[in-house]
């Protein structure tokens, strides 16, 4: 979500950040939170994003920020989407707004990394999610329940819910469902379930699984169809239905999918301190560790593919 305060002598005087798809902007929303619109004339208007110039499902918020009089923008980094692209600052430099960009940009271009994906790429963020034993195996060969054979700590898991709640969708392939029943939400952590999706080619998934419980939304084969999708074309399919970040979540063969079509931005991965000696071997990948921390003795690895 973009975000932006609105500053009047040192005070903030308003605030607000993007509202679910389709709703006002982070400006529209700050802008309406001032309760005396008298001291926008003098005030600064901090916003993560370009704001917009075009009329999209919002009519521009440089339009807005004009209409107000706000005379000075400070920008983090610039909307690279071809309709804004500079097209917001120009307009407001035009009216005589005083603006400054690029100001924390790296950390702006971060928060918005799905955003720009999403836009970029034509395909939705995507987060790798897995858990391995010391000796490289993500499940043992034989289970005896139908329920994940616990890799890592309650801590970890705890993470994990975290990480859910920060994305659209979390995605998993059919034998991940057959074999573990998940339920895929966010329990464990305050915030909102992702949609559940399910790569289920032969449709013999019985709505009684976990996945289909009532939790949380669950896309299925009426509203996606997955018929011989290799990853290229689910994404494709993500990038239709405006699922901006999804985690995926195994198991093997749709993670080493997305991986063997380059199609991943990140990689969490969790080595708890099992031995399994045979049984699922974890995906094979290289990517950039960009840092690593102990959970008790779990280690967390955070690669990126970059
Ligand atoms: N430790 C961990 O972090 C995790 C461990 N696991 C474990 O992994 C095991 C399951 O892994 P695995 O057997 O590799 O299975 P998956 O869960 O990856 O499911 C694989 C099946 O999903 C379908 N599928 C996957 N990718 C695609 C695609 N791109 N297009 C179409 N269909 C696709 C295929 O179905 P079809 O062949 O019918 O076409 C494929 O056989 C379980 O034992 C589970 O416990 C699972 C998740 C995480
Ligand atoms: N075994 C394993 C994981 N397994 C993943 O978690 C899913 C279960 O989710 P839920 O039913 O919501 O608890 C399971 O199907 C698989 O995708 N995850 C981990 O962080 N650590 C682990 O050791």
């Amino acid at each position: 979500m973009v975000g932006c305060v609105i500053v009047h002598n040192n005070s903030i005087i308003g605030e607000g950040f993007t509202s679910k798809y389709g709703g006002n902007h982070a400006e529209v929303n700050a802008i309406q939170s001032v309760k005396n619109k008298s001291l926008l004339k003098q005030a600064t208007l901090y916003v993560t994003l370009e704001p917009c110039s075009h009329y999209g499902k919002t009519p521009p918020c440089s339009d807005l920020i004009i209409a107000n009089k706000i005379p000075k923008v400070v920008i983090g980094c610039i909307d690279d989407n071809k309709l804004v692209a500079g097209k917001g600052i120009e307009k407001l430099i035009n009216a005589g707004c005083h603006v400054t960009v690029g100001v924390l940009e790296e950390a702006c271009k971060t928060h918005h990394k799905r955003f720009f994906t999403f836009h970029n790429k034509k395909r939705p963020y995507i987060i790798l999610k897995w858990a391995e034993t010391k000796d490289g195996f993500i499940a043992p060969i034989a289970k005896n329940e139908q329920k994940p054979v616990w890799i890592t700590n309650e801590y970890s898991r705890q993470l994990v819910h975290k990480w859910r709640a920060e994305e659209q969708a979390i995605l998993v392939g059919a034998n991940t469902v057959l074999q573990d029943n998940p339920s895929l939400t966010v329990r464990d952590w305050s915030g909102e379930n992702p949609v559940r999706i399910v790569i289920d080619r032969d449709q013999n998934i019985s709505k009684s699984y976990d996945i289909y419980n009532s939790e949380a939304e669950t896309i299925t084969k009426n509203d996606i169809d997955f018929t011989k999708q290799r990853a290229s074309q689910i994404c494709a399919i993500l990038f239709k239905n405006e699922i901006t970040s999804v985690i995926i979540e195994g198991g093997a063969k749709t993670l080493q999918d997305f991986i063997d079509e380059n199609l991943w931005d990140e990689a969490r991965v969790f080595t708890g301190n099992k031995l399994f000696k045979q049984g699922v071997n974890a995906p094979s990948f290289s990517g950039r560790l960009d840092h690593e921390i102990c959970i008790n003795e779990d280690v967390l690895k955070i690669y990126y593919n970059d």
